[in-house]
Protein backbone atom coordinates (compact mmCIF):
# COMPACT_ATOMS: atom_id res chain seq x y z
CA UNK A 1 0.00 0.00 0.00
CA UNK A 2 1.19 3.21 -0.68
CA UNK A 3 -0.12 5.63 2.07
CA UNK A 4 0.88 8.75 -0.16
CA UNK A 5 -1.69 8.11 -3.00
CA UNK A 6 -5.47 8.79 -1.34
CA UNK A 7 -7.95 7.82 -4.14
CA UNK A 8 -10.32 7.19 -2.37
CA UNK A 9 -13.77 4.97 -4.30
CA UNK A 10 -16.86 3.77 -2.44
CA UNK A 11 -19.54 1.20 -3.20
CA UNK A 12 -23.04 2.41 -2.88
CA UNK A 13 -23.66 5.98 -2.96
CA UNK A 14 -26.73 5.93 -0.35
CA UNK A 15 -27.38 7.81 2.84
CA UNK A 16 -23.61 6.58 4.51
CA UNK A 17 -21.36 6.97 1.40
CA UNK A 18 -23.15 10.59 1.12
CA UNK A 19 -22.90 11.34 4.57
CA UNK A 20 -19.32 10.09 4.61
CA UNK A 21 -18.25 12.45 1.79
CA UNK A 22 -19.77 15.42 2.94
CA UNK A 23 -18.31 14.83 6.27
CA UNK A 24 -14.70 14.13 4.41
CA UNK A 25 -14.92 17.16 2.18
CA UNK A 26 -15.99 19.70 4.99
CA UNK A 27 -12.52 17.79 6.75
CA UNK A 28 -10.41 19.54 5.13
CA UNK A 29 -8.43 16.89 6.02
CA UNK A 30 -6.98 15.65 1.87
CA UNK A 31 -8.88 12.80 1.84
CA UNK A 32 -12.01 12.87 -0.26
CA UNK A 33 -14.45 10.58 -1.99
CA UNK A 34 -13.08 10.41 -5.77
CA UNK A 35 -15.21 7.69 -7.19
CA UNK A 36 -18.16 5.16 -6.61
CA UNK A 37 -19.47 2.18 -7.87
CA UNK A 38 -23.50 2.19 -8.01
CA UNK A 39 -25.63 -0.17 -10.03
CA UNK A 40 -26.20 0.25 -13.62
CA UNK A 41 -29.81 2.15 -12.96
CA UNK A 42 -28.15 4.71 -10.49
CA UNK A 43 -27.25 7.58 -11.56
CA UNK A 44 -25.43 9.56 -9.54
CA UNK A 45 -24.33 12.95 -10.54
CA UNK A 46 -21.57 14.70 -7.59
CA UNK A 47 -18.90 17.12 -8.81
CA UNK A 48 -15.44 15.82 -8.36
CA UNK A 49 -16.66 12.10 -8.36
CA UNK A 50 -16.35 9.58 -11.07
CA UNK A 51 -18.96 7.09 -11.31
CA UNK A 52 -18.37 3.55 -12.66
CA UNK A 53 -21.20 0.12 -12.73
CA UNK A 54 -18.55 -2.03 -13.35
CA UNK A 55 -15.84 -3.27 -10.74
CA UNK A 56 -13.68 -4.31 -13.32
CA UNK A 57 -13.72 -0.70 -14.63
CA UNK A 58 -13.11 0.62 -10.79
CA UNK A 59 -10.02 -1.41 -10.63
CA UNK A 60 -8.79 -0.31 -13.93
CA UNK A 61 -8.86 4.10 -12.09
CA UNK A 62 -6.65 2.34 -9.46
CA UNK A 63 -8.20 3.11 -6.25
CA UNK A 64 -5.85 2.72 -3.10
CA UNK A 65 -8.60 2.22 -1.13
CA UNK A 66 -12.33 1.30 -1.67
CA UNK A 67 -15.57 1.75 1.09
CA UNK A 68 -18.10 -0.65 0.75
CA UNK A 69 -21.19 1.35 1.91
CA UNK A 70 -23.67 -0.76 -0.38
CA UNK A 71 -25.12 -4.03 0.68
CA UNK A 72 -24.44 -8.12 1.55
CA UNK A 73 -24.69 -8.10 -2.01
CA UNK A 74 -22.06 -5.76 -2.81
CA UNK A 75 -19.81 -7.69 0.01
CA UNK A 76 -20.30 -10.69 -1.94
CA UNK A 77 -19.93 -9.65 -6.04
CA UNK A 78 -17.29 -6.71 -5.80
CA UNK A 79 -15.24 -7.14 -3.16
CA UNK A 80 -13.50 -10.56 -3.90
CA UNK A 81 -12.08 -8.87 -7.31
CA UNK A 82 -11.09 -5.75 -5.35
CA UNK A 83 -8.79 -7.55 -2.78
CA UNK A 84 -7.44 -9.94 -5.35
CA UNK A 85 -6.65 -7.05 -7.94
CA UNK A 86 -4.37 -5.68 -4.63
CA UNK A 87 -6.87 -3.23 -3.27
CA UNK A 88 -7.42 -2.73 0.55
CA UNK A 89 -11.27 -2.39 1.15
CA UNK A 90 -13.01 -1.63 4.47
CA UNK A 91 -16.41 -2.93 4.71
CA UNK A 92 -19.45 -1.93 6.73
CA UNK A 93 -22.37 -4.49 5.70
CA UNK A 94 -20.98 -7.47 7.94
CA UNK A 95 -23.77 -8.94 8.18
CA UNK A 96 -22.77 -10.85 4.96
CA UNK A 97 -19.62 -12.37 6.78
CA UNK A 98 -21.86 -14.60 8.58
CA UNK A 99 -21.67 -16.68 5.85
CA UNK A 100 -18.75 -18.41 6.35
CA UNK A 101 -18.03 -19.74 2.41
CA UNK A 102 -17.84 -15.73 1.86
CA UNK A 103 -15.23 -15.27 4.46
CA UNK A 104 -13.41 -17.61 3.25
CA UNK A 105 -13.60 -16.71 0.07
CA UNK A 106 -12.61 -12.73 0.91
CA UNK A 107 -9.17 -14.37 3.20
CA UNK A 108 -7.96 -16.16 0.01
CA UNK A 109 -8.98 -13.22 -2.45
CA UNK A 110 -6.64 -10.99 0.03
CA UNK A 111 -4.55 -13.30 0.18
CA UNK A 112 -3.84 -13.81 -3.63
CA UNK A 113 -4.05 -9.66 -3.78
CA UNK A 114 -1.73 -9.00 -1.07
CA UNK A 115 -4.34 -6.82 -0.14
CA UNK A 116 -6.35 -6.32 3.39
CA UNK A 117 -9.89 -6.25 4.47
CA UNK A 118 -10.91 -4.22 6.89
CA UNK A 119 -14.41 -4.42 8.83
CA UNK A 120 -15.45 -1.12 9.98
CA UNK A 121 -17.00 -1.01 13.59
CA UNK A 122 -20.15 0.39 12.33
CA UNK A 123 -22.67 1.53 14.77
CA UNK A 124 -21.71 -0.51 17.83
CA UNK A 125 -18.67 -0.19 19.97
CA UNK A 126 -16.96 -2.15 23.00
CA UNK A 127 -15.77 -4.91 20.17
CA UNK A 128 -11.74 -4.20 21.67
CA UNK A 129 -12.80 -5.11 24.67
CA UNK A 130 -14.86 -8.36 23.39
CA UNK A 131 -11.71 -8.93 21.06
CA UNK A 132 -9.41 -8.94 24.23
CA UNK A 133 -12.13 -10.64 26.43
CA UNK A 134 -12.53 -13.78 24.01
CA UNK A 135 -8.44 -14.92 24.68
CA UNK A 136 -9.74 -15.84 28.06
CA UNK A 137 -12.44 -17.06 27.19
CA UNK A 138 -16.60 -15.68 27.36
CA UNK A 139 -19.64 -17.05 28.75
CA UNK A 140 -22.00 -15.37 27.15
CA UNK A 141 -23.04 -12.05 24.68
CA UNK A 142 -26.78 -10.56 24.58
CA UNK A 143 -27.33 -8.12 22.24
CA UNK A 144 -30.54 -5.79 22.39
CA UNK A 145 -31.61 -3.98 19.40
CA UNK A 146 -34.08 -0.96 19.76
CA UNK A 147 -35.28 1.47 16.90
CA UNK A 148 -38.17 3.13 16.18
CA UNK A 149 -41.25 1.79 14.06
CA UNK A 150 -40.17 3.30 10.76
CA UNK A 151 -36.96 1.88 10.98
CA UNK A 152 -38.28 -1.62 10.75
CA UNK A 153 -39.97 -1.04 7.51
CA UNK A 154 -39.58 -3.31 4.95
CA UNK A 155 -38.22 -5.97 7.25
CA UNK A 156 -39.74 -9.60 8.28
CA UNK A 157 -41.15 -7.78 11.20
CA UNK A 158 -43.56 -6.33 9.36
CA UNK A 159 -45.23 -9.65 8.80
CA UNK A 160 -45.68 -10.18 12.85
CA UNK A 161 -46.53 -6.43 13.61
CA UNK A 162 -48.52 -3.36 12.34
CA UNK A 163 -45.78 -1.38 12.89
CA UNK A 164 -47.78 1.68 12.20
CA UNK A 165 -50.25 1.29 15.13
CA UNK A 166 -47.87 0.18 17.62
CA UNK A 167 -48.40 1.88 20.65
CA UNK A 168 -45.71 0.26 22.85
CA UNK A 169 -42.03 -1.31 23.13
CA UNK A 170 -42.50 -4.63 21.03
CA UNK A 171 -40.02 -7.26 20.73
CA UNK A 172 -39.56 -8.28 16.74
CA UNK A 173 -36.64 -10.75 16.79
CA UNK A 174 -35.14 -13.05 19.01
CA UNK A 175 -32.71 -15.41 18.11
CA UNK A 176 -28.96 -15.37 17.21
CA UNK A 177 -26.52 -13.56 15.25
CA UNK A 178 -26.91 -15.60 12.36
CA UNK A 179 -30.43 -15.33 11.91
CA UNK A 180 -30.68 -11.84 12.31
CA UNK A 181 -28.22 -11.39 10.03
CA UNK A 182 -29.74 -13.19 7.46
CA UNK A 183 -33.31 -12.06 8.31
CA UNK A 184 -32.16 -8.27 8.68
CA UNK A 185 -29.58 -7.50 6.23
CA UNK A 186 -30.12 -3.39 6.58
CA UNK A 187 -30.40 -3.36 10.49
CA UNK A 188 -27.98 -5.93 12.36
CA UNK A 189 -25.01 -5.72 10.78
CA UNK A 190 -24.32 -4.87 14.47
CA UNK A 191 -24.92 -8.30 15.43
CA UNK A 192 -22.20 -9.49 13.39
CA UNK A 193 -19.53 -7.18 14.33
CA UNK A 194 -20.36 -8.51 18.28
CA UNK A 195 -20.50 -12.02 16.98
CA UNK A 196 -17.06 -11.64 14.47
CA UNK A 197 -15.12 -10.07 17.78
CA UNK A 198 -16.71 -12.16 20.58
CA UNK A 199 -18.26 -15.66 20.77
CA UNK A 200 -19.19 -15.98 17.43
CA UNK A 201 -22.89 -16.11 15.14
CA UNK A 202 -24.14 -19.29 16.61
CA UNK A 203 -23.87 -17.88 20.50
CA UNK A 204 -24.52 -14.40 20.20
CA UNK A 205 -27.90 -13.79 21.27
CA UNK A 206 -30.02 -11.40 19.95
CA UNK A 207 -33.36 -9.46 20.61
CA UNK A 208 -34.51 -6.92 18.05
CA UNK A 209 -37.40 -4.05 19.41
CA UNK A 210 -39.29 -1.96 17.95
CA UNK A 211 -40.33 1.30 20.16
CA UNK A 212 -42.72 4.16 18.83
CA UNK A 213 -41.08 6.03 21.71
CA UNK A 214 -37.58 5.37 20.76
CA UNK A 215 -36.26 8.82 19.72
CA UNK A 216 -33.04 6.74 18.21
CA UNK A 217 -31.45 3.77 17.23
CA UNK A 218 -30.38 1.76 20.76
CA UNK A 219 -27.60 -0.55 20.85
CA UNK A 220 -27.31 -2.69 24.21
CA UNK A 221 -24.10 -5.54 24.85
CA UNK A 222 -23.77 -7.36 27.66
CA UNK A 223 -20.66 -9.59 27.94
CA UNK A 224 -19.67 -11.95 30.70
CA UNK A 225 -16.78 -14.38 30.35
CA UNK A 226 -13.12 -15.37 32.50
CA UNK A 227 -12.32 -11.59 32.51
CA UNK A 228 -14.89 -10.32 34.13
CA UNK A 229 -18.04 -8.52 33.18
CA UNK A 230 -18.85 -5.85 30.45
CA UNK A 231 -21.96 -3.50 29.67
CA UNK A 232 -22.17 -1.11 26.89
CA UNK A 233 -25.10 1.13 25.61
CA UNK A 234 -24.83 3.63 22.88
CA UNK A 235 -28.17 6.42 21.57
CA UNK A 236 -27.30 6.58 18.32
CA UNK A 237 -29.02 9.41 16.06
CA UNK A 238 -29.86 8.24 12.88
CA UNK A 239 -28.96 9.61 9.68
CA UNK A 240 -31.41 11.94 8.34
CA UNK A 241 -31.73 10.20 5.05
CA UNK A 242 -31.94 6.37 6.44
CA UNK A 243 -33.57 5.96 9.46
CA UNK A 244 -32.74 2.13 9.75
CA UNK A 245 -28.81 3.56 9.53
CA UNK A 246 -26.79 5.50 12.64
CA UNK A 247 -24.87 8.42 12.11
CA UNK A 248 -22.20 6.69 14.27
CA UNK A 249 -22.22 3.91 11.56
CA UNK A 250 -21.12 6.57 8.64
CA UNK A 251 -18.49 8.04 11.12
CA UNK A 252 -16.84 4.76 12.13
CA UNK A 253 -16.14 4.49 8.31
CA UNK A 254 -14.84 7.71 8.37
CA UNK A 255 -12.37 6.89 11.00
CA UNK A 256 -11.34 3.76 9.16
CA UNK A 257 -10.09 5.29 6.47
CA UNK A 258 -8.00 7.70 8.25
CA UNK A 259 -6.49 5.32 10.19
CA UNK A 260 -6.05 3.65 6.63
CA UNK A 261 -4.01 6.18 5.57
CA UNK A 262 -1.98 6.99 9.06
CA UNK A 263 1.49 5.99 9.38
CA UNK A 264 0.59 5.13 13.29
CA UNK A 265 -2.89 4.33 14.10
CA UNK A 266 -4.48 6.02 16.58
N1 LIG B 1 -22.12 -2.12 10.35
C1 LIG B 1 -23.07 -1.31 10.77
O1 LIG B 1 -23.16 -1.00 11.96
C2 LIG B 1 -24.05 -0.75 9.80
C3 LIG B 1 -24.10 -1.16 8.49
N2 LIG B 1 -25.01 -0.64 7.62
C4 LIG B 1 -25.01 -1.10 6.24
O2 LIG B 1 -24.35 -0.15 5.43
C5 LIG B 1 -24.86 -0.19 4.11
C6 LIG B 1 -25.17 1.22 3.62
O3 LIG B 1 -26.14 1.83 4.41
P1 LIG B 1 -26.96 3.10 3.89
O4 LIG B 1 -26.10 3.97 3.08
O5 LIG B 1 -27.66 3.66 5.05
O6 LIG B 1 -28.02 2.40 2.92
P2 LIG B 1 -28.82 3.08 1.71
O7 LIG B 1 -29.92 2.15 1.39
O8 LIG B 1 -29.14 4.49 2.03
O9 LIG B 1 -27.75 3.09 0.53
C7 LIG B 1 -27.19 1.93 -0.02
C8 LIG B 1 -26.85 2.23 -1.46
O10 LIG B 1 -26.04 1.17 -1.95
C9 LIG B 1 -26.47 0.85 -3.26
N3 LIG B 1 -26.15 -0.56 -3.55
C10 LIG B 1 -26.80 -1.67 -3.12
N4 LIG B 1 -26.20 -2.76 -3.60
C11 LIG B 1 -25.16 -2.34 -4.35
C12 LIG B 1 -24.18 -3.00 -5.11
N5 LIG B 1 -24.15 -4.34 -5.20
N6 LIG B 1 -23.25 -2.25 -5.76
C13 LIG B 1 -23.28 -0.90 -5.68
N7 LIG B 1 -24.19 -0.21 -4.97
C14 LIG B 1 -25.12 -0.93 -4.32
C15 LIG B 1 -27.97 1.12 -3.29
O11 LIG B 1 -28.36 1.42 -4.59
C16 LIG B 1 -28.09 2.33 -2.35
O12 LIG B 1 -28.03 3.54 -3.08
C17 LIG B 1 -26.10 -1.12 4.16
O13 LIG B 1 -25.74 -2.42 3.74
C18 LIG B 1 -26.41 -1.16 5.64
O14 LIG B 1 -27.08 -2.30 5.99
C19 LIG B 1 -25.87 0.35 8.01
C20 LIG B 1 -25.85 0.78 9.31
C21 LIG B 1 -24.97 0.25 10.32
O1 LIG C 1 -27.11 1.80 12.13
C1 LIG C 1 -27.56 1.10 13.05
O2 LIG C 1 -28.00 1.61 14.10
C2 LIG C 1 -27.51 -0.38 12.99
C3 LIG C 1 -27.81 -0.97 11.69
O3 LIG C 1 -28.57 -0.45 10.89
C4 LIG C 1 -27.17 -2.24 11.35
O4 LIG C 1 -26.50 -2.81 12.22
O5 LIG C 1 -27.34 -2.71 10.22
Amino acid sequence: MNNDVKKVAVIGFGAMAQSLDHSLRASGSGIEVSATLVPHDLTVDHDGVEVFHDVAALIEWGPSVVVECASHQAVKNSVPPLLRAGIDVIVVSIGSLSDTALLHALEKAAEEGGSRLTVASGAIGGLDVLRSAKIAGLESVIYTGTKPPSAWKGTPAEQSVDLASLRQRTVIFEGNAAEASLQYPKNANVTAAVALAGIGFADTRVTLVADPHASGNTHKVNAAGAFGRFEISLENKPLPDNPKTSWLAALSVEQALHRHFQRIEL
